[in-house]
Formats: C-alpha cells, sequence, structure tokens
C-alpha cells in the first residue's frame, strides 16, 4: 500500500455539493468560492472544522489560504457559497454570514492575522482591550469617564496566563519578543471568548525558541475548549500540533489528512505541488 493510501485521504473535496453535518462540526463552510475580478482565488471549497481540533491549512504560495481565512474573518466577502456554525444553545448548525468583521465575531469566530494588528508603542494592557476598553463606573458625563486600567491589567494577566505566558501589562508592545507580540495578539482575541480561534502564520516571525512557545500555546487553546485554525509554512508544525491538515492548491482543496502517524512529509507536499492526485 502506498503511504497515500494508507493515510484517511478524502479528494476531489470540491465537487462535493453538500457536507454531511457531522455532529462534531462547529463551522461548516460548503461550495464557498472567491473570485477577484477574473482571478479565481477559491473555488467551491467545501469543508468541515470539528469541534475542539486544531486544523492546519497549508499550500504553497497563491493556493488561496490567506483568501480561506479572510473569507471566515469576514474582512472579505464570498463571491458564492455559504457558511454554517453549530449554535451553542439549539445544538444545530446555523447559516451564518460572513459579511464583516464584526459579524465574524459575533459568530464566534476571531482571528490573528499575520501583522497581528497591534499598537507597537502602546503597552500590553492597551493592546488587549484595544477597542474594547472598559470604562470605569460612578463618574457621569462623556469627558470625565476614565479607564479602568486596573481591571485591564489584572485581565491582561490573566489572559496571558491562560495561554501560558507571563508578561508585564505595563510592558511597551515594541520592546517585546515576537513570540511574546504574538501571545498578546491571541489574548487579545480570547476577550470575546471566541469559539473557533484562527492563526494566521503565527510563527513566521518568530525565533524558534519562540516558535515552540507559540506551539504550546495552540495546545493550551485546544485544551480550554478552543477550536483552532491554523495557517503555517512549516509542515513540521503540522505534525507536532494539528489533528487534521486540508491542502488548498490553486484555489481548491484537494485533501484533508488527519494526522494519525501515517502522512508524511513527501506526501502532503505531492498533495500541495499537486504530484499526488486523487481521483
Ligand atoms: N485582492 C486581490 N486581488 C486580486 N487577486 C488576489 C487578491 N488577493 C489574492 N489574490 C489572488 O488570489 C490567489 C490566492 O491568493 P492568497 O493570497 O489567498 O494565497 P495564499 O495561499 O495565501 O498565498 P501566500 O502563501 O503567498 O500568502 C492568488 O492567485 C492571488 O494572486
Amino acid at each position: 500500500m502506498s503511504k497515500a493510501d494508507e493515510s484517511t485521504v478524502t479528494s476531489d473535496l470540491s465537487a462535493a455539493t453538500e457536507q454531511p453535518a457531522d455532529d462534531d462540526t462547529i463551522l461548516s463552510v460548503r461550495n464557498v468560492s472567491k473570485h477577484y475580478g477574473g482571478v479565481v482565488a477559491l473555488e467551491d471549497v467545501s469543508l468541515s472544522i470539528k469541534e475542539n481540533e486544531v486544523l492546519s491549512i497549508v499550500g504553497d504560495n497563491g493556493a488561496g489560504k490567506s483568501t480561506f481565512i479572510k473569507l471566515l474573518s469576514g474582512v472579505i466577502p464570498a463571491t458564492s457559497g455559504e457558511f454554517y456554525m453549530r449554535d451553542p444553545e439549539s445544538h444545530d448548525l446555523e447559516q451564518i454570514v460572513l459579511e464583516s468583521p464584526a459579524m465574524a465575531k459575533r459568530a464566534g469566530i476571531e482571528t490573528v492575522f499575520q501583522d497581528m494588528s497591534l499598537s507597537f508603542q502602546h503597552d500590553v494592557a492597551a493592546n488587549v482591550f484595544m477597542g474594547r476598553e472598559p470604562l470605569k463606573d460612578g463618574l457621569s458625563g462623556k469627558l470625565f469617564r476614565r479607564l479602568d486600567r486596573e481591571y485591564m491589567e489584572q485581565r491582561s494577566i490573566e489572559a496571558l496566563d491562560e495561554i501560558g505566558f507571563e508578561i508585564d501589562p505595563n510592558a511597551i508592545t515594541e520592546e517585546l519578543s515576537g513570540g511574546q507580540q504574538q501571545a498578546i495578539a491571541v489574548a487579545r482575541a480570547l476577550i470575546s471568548d471566541p469559539r473557533v480561534v484562527i492563526l494566521d502564520e503565527p510563527t513566521a516571525e518568530v525565533s524558534v525558541e519562540g516558535s515552540q512557545k507559540i506551539l504550546d500555546l495552540i495546545e493550551e487553546l485546544q485544551a480550554s475548549g478552543k477550536t483552532v485554525i491554523f495557517i503555517t509554512h512549516n509542515l513540521q508544525e503540522v505534525f507536532d500540533v494539528a489533528d487534521r491538515v486540508a491542502v488548498l492548491r490553486s484555489g481548491s482543496l484537494v485533501a484533508e489528512l488527519e494526522n494519525d502517524g501515517t502522512i508524511d512529509r513527501e506526501e502532503l507536499v505531492g498533495h500541495m505541488t499537486g504530484a499526488i492526485q486523487q481521483e
């Protein structure tokens, strides 16, 4: 049996018209396409993300990875297709509209983009709460309302601690390492208690040591009940922390593989490059 046969491979997924809504699906992407004018960035992608899994998305440059997560974060609208999210109360998969970042956040999806969107001159607590600063009660009149700094610092410490980082909330962000900055961006994403956390190449600008901390962080997120989707170019990271890997090639989802010890680098690269093509 070839390596490809040994693995749990589902191929030609882009041809699927409807995906079964497995009980453990938290987020379902159905027949989603994104065209930029004449450029086909994604074509008829269907993918189910399972509750509490770590799913890695890989693909060569231009495969459609960034486009895929921009759609899930509501940064750009899909040209066609549908998204469904498991409702935490009814437990049904309900259709959601992802046409703005606010809509994605409301659905419980938070994304940390590669640039992290941090304000580097500001301190850690300010970044963790950026755009959601709590105000002190008891003071009347907008002009006199003050930030609840004490709460911000305390919550920042807790949010970072939850993902395995100890960082002074008063430290200036630009003075911290790449791994610490990534942790701050993740802590900010966690403040709204999302169910799905998307990380866009979280280790790209981080030292080897910092990268290991980020991989630990991904495991912490999973242990705390989150579902994690992460994009990486580093295949070793896929083997280290992903439960499953989805491979995009030229805008199509060409394989989904369980990271159950049977896939190897050659096989993964084969799917990415097209050297392996399933019927
Ligand atoms: N705003 C845009 N306008 C036109 N074409 C775009 C736009 N954004 C992406 N594309 C095209 O869509 C395709 C998919 O791009 P995307 O950035 O999603 O790929 P990627 O897998 O994230 O690549 P990389 O690893 O290089 O970031 C590429 O052909 C790209 O040139």
